[in-house]
């Protein structure tokens, strides 16, 4: 597969990581990078998605099982990368994820699951691609995917103020990482079409499609030419900068609750647990 914007070999001879690469958002920046002639290891937790992922990508993607709320899991994900290329040269840090509900009824456990996911997770990862890979090699790329919290999240508080933190680490990173080096930036995403959207109610996520300017949600193909981009040279000329990717709307606009997306109660509805 080429790349449609992109020239052929734009990214050869880099290694890249992709968390959450088996899905979504990650597996499509996956491909692309793979397009631009990277060698890509992507992981997640379910080795079944991750096996069937990396099959269907190609020969130059493979993959490892991880969690990366674990310290342990992340230092084995970068050393996967290292014995298998002998180098690590950009980390696209796309797992995360939250729960759709009123700020007022978020639980403190939900709040530290969210926290600890988007937070925890990003920062283990890059600290591990750090420590391991990028400041031995002289050099690296960490690319932080973010659902844009510019705006406010409403329905998504906890993940709108856990984001906001990951984009005041990317800036401190930046500038921390530099003498090593190590770039550090953001991509903050509005909304995209992905299967992980069939979780949300299903008038929100009518609502999500029917107001964003552009008319439409996000293609997945839009988003990772963005993290294309940040792993060029260009990237790191931006390291400390989160770029938004919305389609003229952010996350959020208007009233609690949003017209049209209140029950008959009144109520807005919350997102369905997790079975198992
Ligand atoms: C006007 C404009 C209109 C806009 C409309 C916008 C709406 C559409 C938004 C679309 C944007 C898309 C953004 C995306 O990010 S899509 C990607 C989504 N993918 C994921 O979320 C995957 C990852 N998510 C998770 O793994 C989980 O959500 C979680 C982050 C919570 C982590 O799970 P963990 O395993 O650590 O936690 P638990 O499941 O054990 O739960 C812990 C506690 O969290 C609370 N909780 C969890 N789920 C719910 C829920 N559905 N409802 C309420 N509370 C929840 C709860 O306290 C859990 O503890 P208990 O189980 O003991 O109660
Ligand atoms: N779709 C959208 O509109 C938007 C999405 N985003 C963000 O983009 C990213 C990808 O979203 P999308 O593709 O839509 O959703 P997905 O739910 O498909 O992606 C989440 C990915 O992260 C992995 N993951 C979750 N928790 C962990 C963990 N603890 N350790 C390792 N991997 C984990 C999942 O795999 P597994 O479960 O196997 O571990 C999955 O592959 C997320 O951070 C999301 O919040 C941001 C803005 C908008």
């Amino acid at each position: 597969m080429t790349s449609q914007i992109f020239a052929d070999g734009a990214l050869e001879g880099q290694v890249i990581a992709v968390t959450g690469g088996g899905t979504g958002l990650g597996r499509a920046a996956a491909a692309e990078l793979l397009a631009c002639g990277a060698s890509v290891v992507i992981c997640g937790r379910r080795e079944e998605v991750l096996a069937e992922a990396a099959d269907e990508l190609g020969p130059r993607c493979s993959w490892v099982a991880g969690d990366v709320r674990e310290a342990a899991d992340a230092e084995r994900i970068v050393d996967a990368c290292l014995e298998r290329h002998g180098r690590l040269d950009t980390l696209v840090n796309n797992a995360g994820g939250q729960y759709f509900v009123p700020a007022e009824a978020i639980a403190l456990k939900g709040w530290r699951a969210v926290t600890r996911l988007n937070v925890g997770g990003t920062l283990t990862m890059a600290t591990a691609a750090y420590d391991r890979a990028m400041r031995p090699a002289g050099g690296g790329m960490v690319i932080n995917v973010t659902l844009s919290p510019h705006h406010g999240l409403a329905g998504m508080t906890h993940s709108s103020a856990a984001r906001a933190a990951v984009e005041g680490a990317t800036r401190e990173l930046a500038a921390a990482w530099a003498p090593d080096g190590v770039a550090v930036c953001a991509a903050a995403a509005g909304h995209f079409d992905t299967p992980a959207l069939d979780k949300y109610p299903e008038s929100v996520r009518t609502a999500a499609a029917r107001t964003v300017p552009l008319g439409r949600l996000g293609r997945v193909e839009e988003h990772a030419w963005l993290i294309a981009l940040l792993a060029s040279p260009l990237g790191r000329r931006l390291s400390g900068s989160v770029v938004t990717l919305d389609g003229a709307r952010d996350n959020w606009f208007g009233p609690w609750p949003p017209a049209g997306m209140a029950d008959e109660s009144g109520e807005v509805p919350t997102e369905e647990r997790r079975r198992g």
